[in-house]
């Protein structure tokens, strides 16, 4: 049986309440240059003609329904949706997962799970990640390299001091088949397996994540002093754009469809 055309869909867990923030009103809802910090992933997921739809797992439906008419209004063929949120940030994404499976009737649909606290994804990394379906085919992430030593620690002294070069961030957005990805996030949580993200369930359940090599400033605001950094990020990633009339990303002379460096594919 012949698979239909890809169709993303984007699940943005924003159910957290972001007690690192110390803030009364969780910072996925925080004022961010005049818009909310979740605008600015919607924003970017929306302006995609290939994202079929877009599920917001939230219990805050107050703050979140306005902003959700704003944009079904400026993005008419996207179908936006709320679910509600879980305990656990793996609750939340299987909630979310489970409002696509009841929206999508298509049988090859993957699913791209960003986190709502990271505004400053750009279209270039979206559009890598979601290229890269062609060589992952169960699933991939963006990631950034390590640029400090990496210690392991114990009782406050280091044990040992490992090789960088082996490790990398995980950022959002995560991809993958939603039937694999649902299956794999079950799996780890019937097993009673923590994970914090979804390339976790994927290898937990024995699939093979891909990596695409994402910008280090696809930050996840955490703690308060992440809302000036995102801030001044948001603005420098405004003038790069205006700047650059085609601007030649520095993954050109690649010759698969990973856009990564070399670095990544040895
Ligand atoms: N039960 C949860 C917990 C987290 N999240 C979301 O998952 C993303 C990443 O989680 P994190 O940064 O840990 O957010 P919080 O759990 O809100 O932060 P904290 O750990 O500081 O409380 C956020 O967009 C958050 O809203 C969620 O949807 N449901
Ligand atoms: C999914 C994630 O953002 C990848 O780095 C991260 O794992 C979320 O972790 P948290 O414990 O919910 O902050």
């Amino acid at each position: 049986m012949s698979l239909q055309t890809p169709e993303f869909w984007v699940v943005i867990p924003a159910a957290g309440r972001g007690s690192r923030m110390q803030q009364s009103t969780a910072k996925q809802y925080l004022e961010l240059s005049g818009r909310k910090v979740i605008e600015y992933s919607l924003e970017r997921f929306s302006q995609d003609q290939e994202i079929r739809g877009i599920i917001i797992v939230t219990d805050d439906d107050e703050t979140v329904l306005p902003i959700i008419e704003k944009f079904q209004q400026s993005y008419p063929k996207i179908h936006f949706q709320i679910t509600r949120g879980g305990a656990e940030r793996a609750d939340s994404v299987r909630l979310g997962l489970k409002a696509v499976k009841t929206l999508s009737t298509n049988d090859n649909v993957w699913v791209l799970v960003h986190d709502a606290a990271r505004p400053c994804l750009t279209t270039t990394d979206l559009i890598r990640l979601k290229q890269s379906a062609k060589s992952f085919s169960e699933g991939a992430i963006l990631a950034a390299p390590i640029v400090d030593t990496l210690k392991q620690i114990k009782c406050s002294r280091i044990t040992e001091t490992h090789n960088r070069q082996l490790f990398m961030r995980a950022l959002t957005p995560q991809m993958a088949p939603l039937k694999l990805l649902s299956e794999a996030v079950e799996h780890c949580q019937k097993n009673n397996v923590l994970i914090t993200d979804e390339a976790q369930a994927l290898e937990t359940f024995g699939a093979s994540v891909g990596v695409v090599e994402g910008r280090h400033d696809n930050i996840k605001i955490t703690y308060p002093e992440d809302l000036a950094l995102a801030e001044f990020i948001l603005k420098q990633q405004a003038s790069e754009l205006e700047n650059s009339t085609v601007k030649r990303n520095a993954f050109s002379n690649d010759t698969d469809n990973t856009g990564n460096s070399d670095r990544m594919k040895k």
